[in-house]
Order: structure tokens, then C-alpha cells, then sequence
């Protein structure tokens, strides 16, 4: 097992590239804690497989280093870096019985055949597949072969990590769950590093302890769950992490405070302090918004245009006058009852966030 860093990664799939958008990574530098959950998440086409073929050996960086603990492993192999990989498909051998995929990457490297049995046995217990180990993998469905991916990556004990790139999409919607909380299990029993790639959010943070987001090649923010929702970095993650994500209104600073919809507003920690006057975002997640009573003063008017229900609460949309500004959304709780026409709102001071040029501006 081993810490990976990765220090001024930048990879162009282009011979000489010239512009900014000519790199599939951007310049990043990153640290991958020895034993840590971690999840990849970011849109179709931001760089994550790349990313993950760098760690992996599968593909050698235009710029920077690899480095697992100190040892510099960016000219090595993939064979030579012992990392288990787990791809969208899974790779089994279908004639042959599960117990003899799981045996297989271990004889490969001449195990003692006493050893290999144990240690299959102990992996096909922990990914419930030991009432099927004489079974030809063949017969299994999409999950169980998936589980034998996985497995064959466990079994290894020279590993120095685990890498995972979107390893549910070819399972059905109602075994995801199970197998997602499988591997939450399997990671607290193993402890071994493991890097989950995917663009869906459930996945990312029901897997991760840290969630790694990436846009357009480059890494906007690595934090908890509770960190990118609560205090995102940068407006993307804002907007891509929740359902819906969070609101981006335009603002003003002014002589250091914040002005939205011609009045001031109150922010989280002072945000405006020590920045320039001028326009900033708004950011404040729905969760943060609430209806205020009818000639509540220091509320916002505004009008309700669309109510939807979302099951255990609805999602608001209401509009300002100003016919210019985008729809601002919030969620009531179900038995709130809440009538089309005009309303006032509140945001909450203490998730009422600053950006400017997409970055959260800190006091
Ligand atoms: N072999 C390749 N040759 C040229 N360009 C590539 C190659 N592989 C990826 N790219 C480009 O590099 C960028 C990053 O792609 P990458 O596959 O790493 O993203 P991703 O986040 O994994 O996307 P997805 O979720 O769709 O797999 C994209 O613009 C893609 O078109």
C-alpha cells in the first residue's frame, strides 16, 4: 500500500498543444492518502479516465510526476505498480469457475496453492460469492461477474491500490445500491486505497470520505460530502453536486457588503470582507431558502411560478421582478402548503456564500 502523489500532472493526447483546451489535464497536483476512500466525479469528457490511466501506468503523462510514497513510478510499467484497475465491464474468465478467476491473478504470480485457497475463500466471503465458487462464471448475472472484477482485484495482497472506473453501469438500478454499500464495507474491512471514478453524485458520495471534483481537466475542489455541500469552492461544484444545485444570483458588493435585488444582505463569515467592490455571485442552496411571511420587511418579494413535488418535499420556483434575474428554487417541506402568486424570501445568513470568477471569495 502506498500514498500517491501526483505533482504537475498535465496530459495533451495532441503531438503539440497550444491552447488551453488542447489538454485533457491541466496542470494538477494532487495527494492520495494510503488507505483512503476516495471518489472521481466530474462530467462525461473532464479527464477522469485519463487521470485514472495515469495512476494505473496505462498512459504516461505529457508533464509531471507519480509518486507512490517517494518513489518516483512515472516511467514504470503498469505491471510494476500493482494496481488493481475495475472497469465499466466486467473482465472475467466465463469458462472458467469462479473460484478459479479469483485463484487466477494469485497463480499467475506463484502463490503456494495453500495460501491461494485461503485467501479465496476469504474474498468470495466478503463479496457473497461463496455459495457460487464451483459455479462456471459464465452463468452468473451482471452483478456477480462485476463482483468477481472486484474480487480479483481484492484477492491481490501486493496491491497498492484499487481503481475503480464507473464499475456500475452495467448494473441494474435496484442491485446498485447493494453493491455500493458492499464496497463501503469491503473498504473499512481492507483499508486499501481505492479510487472511484463517476459521474453520478450518489455514487461519488455514498462511496467516498473524500470526493475529488473535476471540470474541464482540471481539479475544482477535494473535500467530504458534508464540505462540497456545504461549502463549495467553486460555483461548479455548486451547481453539479445537489438536486437541485445550488442557486447563482447575480450581486453586488458594496463598500464590503452584499447587495442582491437593490438591498443588502447578511453572508457567511463576512464574505465580502477584504474583496473589491463590484458584481459577485450569489450562491445559496435551495435547502437554504425559505418562504417568509407576508409583510415581513426585511424578506424579498418575489412570485411563486412553479411548484413540483419531489416526494418527502416540493421544489419552488419563484421569480423576482426584475425580469432579467434567473429563477431562484427552494425546497419546502411536504406540508408546507404553497399557493402560485407572490411571497417573500430569506436566505440563510450562514449559507448565503460570495463568488467571483466562479471561485468562493473567503474573508
Ligand atoms: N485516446 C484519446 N485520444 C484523444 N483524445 C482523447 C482520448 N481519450 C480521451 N480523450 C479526450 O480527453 C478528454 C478527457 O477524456 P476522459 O475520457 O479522460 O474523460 P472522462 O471524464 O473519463 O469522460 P467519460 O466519463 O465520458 O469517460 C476528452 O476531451 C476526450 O475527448
Amino acid at each position: 500500500m502506498a500514498r500517491i502523489s501526483l505533482q504537475g500532472l498535465g496530459h495533451s493526447y495532441l503531438a503539440a498543444p497550444k491552447e488551453d483546451a488542447d489538454w485533457a489535464l491541466k496542470r494538477l497536483d494532487l495527494e492520495w492518502q494510503d488507505g483512503g476512500a476516495y471518489a472521481l466525479l466530474g462530467p462525461s469528457g473532464c479527464g477522469k479516465t485519463t487521470l485514472l490511466n495515469i495512476i494505473s501506468g496505462l498512459l504516461r503523462p505529457s508533464e509531471g510526476r507519480i509518486l507512490f510514497d517517494d518513489a518516483d513510478v512515472t516511467a514504470l510499467p503498469p505491471d510494476r505498480r500493482h494496481i488493481a484497475q475495475v472497469f465499466q465491464f466486467p473482465v472475467v474468465y466465463d469458462t472458467m469457475t469462479v473460484y478459479d478467476n479469483l485463484a487466477f491473478p494469485l497463480r499467475n504470480r506463484g502463490v503456494a496453492p495453500a495460501e491461494i485457497d485461503a485467501r479465496v475463500r476469504e474474498i468470495a466471503e466478503m463479496i457473497h460469492l461463496t455459495d457460487r465458487l464451483k459455479k462456471r462464471a459464465a452463468g452468473l448475472t451482471a452483478d456477480g461477474k462485476q463482483k468477481i472484477s472486484l474480487g480479483r482485484g481484492l484477492v491481490r495482497t501486493d496491491v497498492n491500490a484499487i481503481l475503480f472506473d464507473e464499475p456500475l453501469t452495467v448494473i441494474d438500478p435496484h442491485l446498485k445500491w447493494q453493491l455500493r454499500s458492499n464496497l463501503k464495507e469491503l473498504h473499512q474491512r481492507v483499508r486499501l486505497t481505492m479510487i472511484y471514478v463517476t459521474h453520478d453524485q450518489t455514487e461519488a458520495l455514498t462511496f467516498a470520505d473524500q470526493v475529488v471534483v473535476m471540470n474541464a481537466g482540471e481539479v475544482v475542489q477535494v473535500g467530504t460530502p458534508v464540505e462540497l455541500f456545504e461549502r463549495p469552492t467553486h460555483t461548479f461544484v455548486g451547481h453539479f453536486i445537489g438536486s437541485p444545485g445550488m442557486n447563482l444570483l447575480p450581486g453586488e458588493l458594496r463598500d464590503g457588503r452584499a447587495h442582491f435585488a437593490g438591498r443588502p444582505i447578511a453572508t457567511a463569515h463576512d464574505a465580502g470582507a477584504g474583496a473589491a467592490d463590484g458584481p459577485v455571485e450569489i450562491g445559496i442552496r435551495p435547502e437554504f431558502v425559505s418562504l417568509g411571511e407576508q409583510g415581513d420587511g426585511d424578506a424579498i418579494p418575489a412570485t411563486v411560478t412553479k411548484v413540483d413535488d419531489a416526494g418527502r418535499f416540493r421544489i419552488v420556483e419563484l421569480r423576482l421582478d426584475d425580469a432579467n434575474a434567473p429563477a431562484i428554487k427552494l425546497l419546502a417541506p411536504e406540508e408546507q402548503p404553497v399557493a402560485a402568486g407572490p411571497a417573500r424570501l430569506r436566505f440563510d445568513p450562514a449559507h448565503t456564500l460570495l463568488y467571483r470568477d466562479g471561485w468562493l471569495l473567503e474573508p
